[in-house]
């Protein structure tokens, strides 16, 4: 060990004791300066929610794929019970965590600025979700005003308690707004947090609560709604005289609500997106629903691949019947449509003074004719052996078709797609619908579905009679609209797909075709009419990118009905890469 003893001499020390001493502490300061470094600086120190200690997930914000069952306001409070009482956790807890979601939301976009936040809470469980959001922005330092509506002396007990946390949290107490009270000034620049009325919305708001709807509406602020704007009912149609904040952006829980498809209320959703906030999956997945989305999905769980070894004769035969002088184009429409949808083959069935239009425009198609020489036909009669036939496009009102349609509906008994004229003649001669043959498919705009069933109130009345009418006679109705809707045995399927160009002439003779070629190729009737639907609605999304929305015509849906069956496999867009 000499050489030891000689290399402490050379360093000046001679005492093996210090010489431990100091090995011990260089190795401390080296010990300390390492796990100072572990330290995250300040500024990307992570927000502290009271849930963490329940969660440990809780601080990733989570955006699912939208939920594709739409939950009646019973079913969601349902999910609320079952979620607590499987999670073993308070119910103020689930509100901890839709009130921190929604934080998170803002959070990230905000990034600390100093906007003044203006959060309007009801006594509901709806401002409860306000009062946590509240919380934690004045414990993060946003610049925040916490107003109570004290629209009602029920005060809900998770709201009394994320309002008691909120003010033992802050000095900064909510101002409780009464009715006689003035109202809050709310400048252009503000950011307003619309927590006043949520899903328990259940009758007429009071005039005064109506007046800072109002006041919200007109000031021109930032408006973010939680779960449904304040004013919008979940199960019925807006009042006369009902006043509904209009929000720029709406965070709705789990699942979007009906009223955000409907025509009287989904234009007042400019924006939204659905925060999942872990309500139970099971309940989720094993519950069924009256009304679901049809989007992407569930179109590939319909989607049937082709063999490679098909033939034409695998994919059906349809007939599509309809054209009448200077109305021609409507049945050449749907046959090109029913051809790019698939259909083995494609007949037209037109009156005699329309072949040789037919058989120009279209070479792939082929046609037959009634034996008289009219402008419009007066008898069907046909020796094509049809997998499905469509009926309507271009077909006229004509008493002589009227007659001819009778008479072949009595001859069917495969379900038919029926449209446009054909839904028009069953309107004006109701004793035609007993003939009709069961699961056939009816796909009228606003004006014939009124024709067939008579007029309705709203959205929420339109819904109910259609689908009695349709569980009457045992059809499927496809409401045409901008989010079409179909219904069959008491059911509603809201399509997903499409856009305001398909607002344009022939776009319905397209989706008879569309529906009329899946239905010749062996799908399910709801198949083909849900199928054919969404099709319908991407291939004119699709379309839109080189045609714009104004630029649109029916035979460019039809030209990009290929690209909607592709779009299926294609593969999703990688999200960004978040920064390491
Ligand atoms: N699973 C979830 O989605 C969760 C949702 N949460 C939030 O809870 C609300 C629903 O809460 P609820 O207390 O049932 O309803 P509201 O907050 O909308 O409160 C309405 C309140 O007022 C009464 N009322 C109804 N209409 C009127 C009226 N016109 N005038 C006066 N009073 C009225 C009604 O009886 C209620 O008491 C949901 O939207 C979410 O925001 C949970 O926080 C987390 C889980
Ligand atoms: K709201």
């Amino acid at each position: 060990m000499d050489w030891v003893k000689r290399y402490y001499i050379l360093l000046g020390i001679s005492n093996v004791y210090v010489i431990e001493l100091w090995l011990f502490l260089c190795l401390s300061v080296y010990a300390f300066a390492k796990a100072y470094r572990k330290q995250p600086p300040e500024s990307s120190k992570k927000v502290v929610f009271l849930q963490q200690r329940d969660r440990s997930d809780f601080l990733i914000y989570k955006r699912k794929n939208i939920s594709m069952k739409i939950y009646s306001r019973a079913q969601i409070y349902e999910a609320d019970k079952v979620t607590v009482e499987k999670e073993g956790i308070p119910s103020i807890n689930l509100m901890e965590r839709a009130g921190g979601y929604i934080y998170e939301w803002v959070n990230e976009r905000l990034k600390g600025g100093q906007v003044p936040i203006k959060v309007f809470c009801g006594i509901g469980n709806n401002g409860g979700d306000g009062m946590v959001l509240a919380r934690y922005l004045i414990e993060n330092n946003y610049n925040v005003t916490t107003y109570v509506v004290n629209y009602n002396n029920k005060r809900v007990p998770d709201f009394l308690g994320a309002y008691d946390r909120l003010k033992s949290a802050t000095k900064n107490w909510p101002i409780v707004i009464n009715e006689g009270d003035e109202l809050p000034a709310i400048s252009p620049q503000d950011i307003v947090v619309d927590a006043i009325f949520g899903i328990g919305l259940n009758r007429v708001v009071q005039d005064w609560v109506k007046a800072l709807f109002t006041a919200i509406n007109n000031s021109n602020a930032y408006v973010l709604s939680i779960d449904i704007p304040s004013g919008m009912y979940m199960d019925m149609a807006p009042q006369e005289g009902d006043v509904i904040i209009l929000p720029r952006f709406t965070l709705s829980f789990q699942a979007p609500k009906l009223p955000f498809f409907l025509p009287d209320t989904a234009p007042i959703m400019q924006a939204w997106d659905i925060l999942d906030i872990g309500l139970d999956p099971e309940y989720l997945a094993t519950t069924a629903t009256d009304v679901e989305l049809i989007g992407k999905q569930e179109v590939i769980q319909m989607y049937r691949s082709r063999p490679q070894f098909a033939h034409k004769g695998m994919f059906g035969h349809s007939l599509l019947i309809g054209g009448s002088y200077g109305k021609m184009g409507a049945i050449i429409l749907a046959s090109k449509a029913a051809m790019r949808a698939g259909s083995g083959m494609v007949t037209a069935y037109i009156p005699q003074i329309g072949v040789p239009i037919l058989q120009t425009a279209l070479p792939e198609v082929m046609t037959e004719t009634d034996n008289f020489n009219g402008k419009v036909f007066e008898e069907i009669d046909f020796q094509t052996k049809a997998n499905a036939i469509g009926i309507g496009p271009g077909m006229g009102t004509d008493s002589k078709t009227a007659k001819a349609m009778g008479d072949f509906l009595k001859t069917q008994k495969n379900p038919l797609v029926i449209d446009a004229d054909a839904i028009n003649i069953i309107a004006a001669i109701p004793e035609l619908l007993a003939d009709v043959p069961a699961l056939s498919i009816f796909t009228p705009h606003f004006g014939e579905l009124e024709r067939l069933i008579g007029k309705w109130e709203d959205d929420f009345d339109r819904l109910e009679k259609t689908a009695k009418f349709a569980k009457k006679h045992d059809i499927a109705i496809v409401m045409k609209g901008a989010h079409t809707i179909t219904t069959y045995d008491m059911k509603l399927y809201i399509n997903d797909s499409g856009n305001p160009g398909l607002a344009t002439a022939g776009s319905g003779d397209v989706l008879t075709g569309v529906i009329t070629g899946l239905l010749a190729q062996g799908y399910h009737p709801m198949e083909a009419a849900l199928m054919g639907v969404y099709f319908h609605g991407r291939a004119a999304d699709i379309a839109i990118n080189q045609y714009g929305i104004e630029g649109l015509i029916a035979s460019d849906v039809t030209e990009f009905l290929g690209r909607a069956y592709m779009d299926l496999f294609a593969k999703p867009e990688q999200p960004p890469q978040e920064e390491g």
